[in-house]
């Protein structure tokens, strides 16, 4: 409702005229028909007229309003304050938040009427509730926070996700691979990642990548076991034009010019053939690459990650492994460790494999028990990517929506369910203790030897001291009775 900044004089009445004076009976309606509250004093503050809102306002009927005087209704705490005193006192149209005795809050604005002679006859004030307003502004306002703390919230998930993207793990062990992914990221730093084939070199190499401020940049892999040696050389170091025969004529950049400004990620380093070891030194020291038929060094800006599945010292210590390079790679070395070697990560990655196979081949599979006990005692030779491929596989040939014993392949053997052997050691006869328990340790022992290299890794997967291990190899296969497979090395 607009209230005029003042109201001097009367118009003439015209039967045409739109804006002609309001009759009594109209300015009654309006008075009585406003849900908001209007109040109308005379020029002292003494209150006239107020329409019905002010029962609701202030608690008080018109009857127990008209009369008083707007100071003595704000002493009493009717409403505060009183708009009427401010107008009487400025002469102008003036606004205010009142509080009243009911607990209401009004926005008023109250208006002055002057006559002829400029004197102030009459205060009319109009009252808006914005008790509920100022409730939904308020709740407005925790929502909005609210709102803010959740969009906060789920920038930093999906930051740790995007940082954490597609690496899977419930393990403290992978834990500390990706905290140290995060700390290696921000610098420049030569990382060799070494662990065995499948447990996720690769894409720890694309985590650093990605979180580290080259992110923005290419990211260039090379698989040094995959290319031929002939190969390898053009590919990462480029050749000049017509630097040998079928040659592109105009020449090539290589992969380590093309990382510029990026990551260069060295799969496999430990087969990069020894000629091309001393050629990748001098890139590293000089941080600059000569093209293949070429003179002319270009520099380049790339960070270096190397990968490796291979005992890179023990490389070294056969001469296949040029040790210079060796250490201008190992600055910062990362530890993949093996599947087997932590089982809490196993079923964590099946489901994610399986929620993935699901979209990929429309097929919702879930793992029965007896499949999930399974997975978990099994020993991952080929790691994550083994886990990977089984599954999908899996959704592709299961026949129902669980997936059981049935479905899985040849070599991964039903648990047993007999009272005897609930667990990875089979009893089959009676015999006494002390020989049961030596054929337990023999046959640990034979495995052990089997899959791991050294003494020192084979103590550590049998939570034993290495001389222990080394003083029941003797006594279980003494070199008499060696199968000829011969005692791990030990680094
Ligand atoms: N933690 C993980 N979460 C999800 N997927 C994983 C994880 N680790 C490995 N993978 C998946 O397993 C497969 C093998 O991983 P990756 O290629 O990184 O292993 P790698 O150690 O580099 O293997 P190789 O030594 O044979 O090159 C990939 O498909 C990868 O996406």
């Amino acid at each position: 409702m607009t209230v005029p900044a003042s109201v001097r004089g009367r118009r003439p009445a015209s039967r045409a005229d739109a804006s002609a004076p309001l009759g009594q009976a109209e300015l009654e309606a309006v008075l009585q028909s406003s849900f908001d509250e209007i109040f109308i004093t005379d020029g002292e503050g003494i209150t006239l007229r107020v329409n019905a809102a002010c029962e609701r306002l202030y608690g008080l009927t018109e009857a127990e309003l008209v009369g008083r005087h707007v100071a003595d209704l704000e002493r009493e705490g009717v409403f505060s304050p009183s708009i009427t005193n401010r107008v009487l006192a400025t002469g102008r149209q003036e606004t205010v938040v009142q509080v009243t005795r009911t607990g209401r809050r009004l926005v008023v604005t109250g208006t002055p009427v002057f006559d002829e002679a400029g004197r102030i006859t009459r205060v009319v004030s109009v009252a808006r509730d914005i008790t509920e307003l100022n409730r939904v502004v308020e709740e407005l306002a925790a929502v909005e926070s609210l709102a803010n703390r959740y969009r906060q919230e789920i920038a930093a998930l999906r930051a740790r996700q995007e940082e954490g993207e597609g690496l899977v793990f419930r393990s403290v062990a992978m834990e500390r691979v990706l905290s140290l992914v995060r700390q290696v990221a921000e610098v420049d730093a030569t990382v060799l990642i070494t662990g065995e084939s499948g447990v996720g070199k690769e894409q720890v190499a694309r985590l650093i990548h990605r979180a580290s401020p080259r992110a923005d940049g290419p990211l260039m892999t090379i698989d040094c076991g995959a290319l031929p040696q002939s190969l390898i050389e053009s590919e990462l170091f480029g050749y000049e034009r017509g630097a040998f025969t079928g040659a592109n004529r105009d020449g090539k950049r290589g992969l380590i010019e093309m990382a510029d400004k990026g990551t260069l990620f060295l799969d496999e380093i430990g087969e990069l053939p020894l000629s091309l070891q001393v050629k990748l030194l001098r890139f590293l020291q000089e941080r600059s690459v000569v093209r293949v038929g070429g003179l002319r060094p270009i520099p380049v800006d790339v960070r270096i990650i190397a990968a490796t599945n291979r005992d890179l010292r023990q490389m070294v210590r056969e001469g296949r492994f040029r040790e210079d390079l060796f250490w201008r790679l190992n600055v910062v070395p990362i530890h993949v460790p093996p599947l087997r070697e932590r089982p809490e990560d196993i079923l964590a990655l099946a489901e994610h494999f399986l929620a993935r196979a699901a979209v990929r081949y429309g097929r919702q599979r879930s793992l029965s028990r007896e499949v999930a006990d399974i997975l978990m005692r099994y020993p991952w030779p080929g790691n994550v990517r083994e886990l990977e491929n089984l599954i999908e596989r899996l959704v592709v040939t299961s026949s129902g929506p669980v997936i059981t014993p049935e479905d899985l392949p040849d070599g991964f053997a039903p648990p047993d369910r007999g009272l005897s052997t609930t667990g990875p050691v089979e009893v089959r006869e009676i015999l006494p203790l002390a020989d049961a328990v030596a054929e337990v340790e023999r046959q640990l022992l034979a495995l052990a030897r089997r899959r791991y290299r050294s003494t020192h890794e084979m103590a550590r997967a049998l939570r034993v001291n290495q001389s222990t291990v080394v003083r029941k190899l003797r006594r279980y296969f003494p070199p008499a009775r060696d199968t000829g497979a011969g005692e791990p090395v030990d680094p």
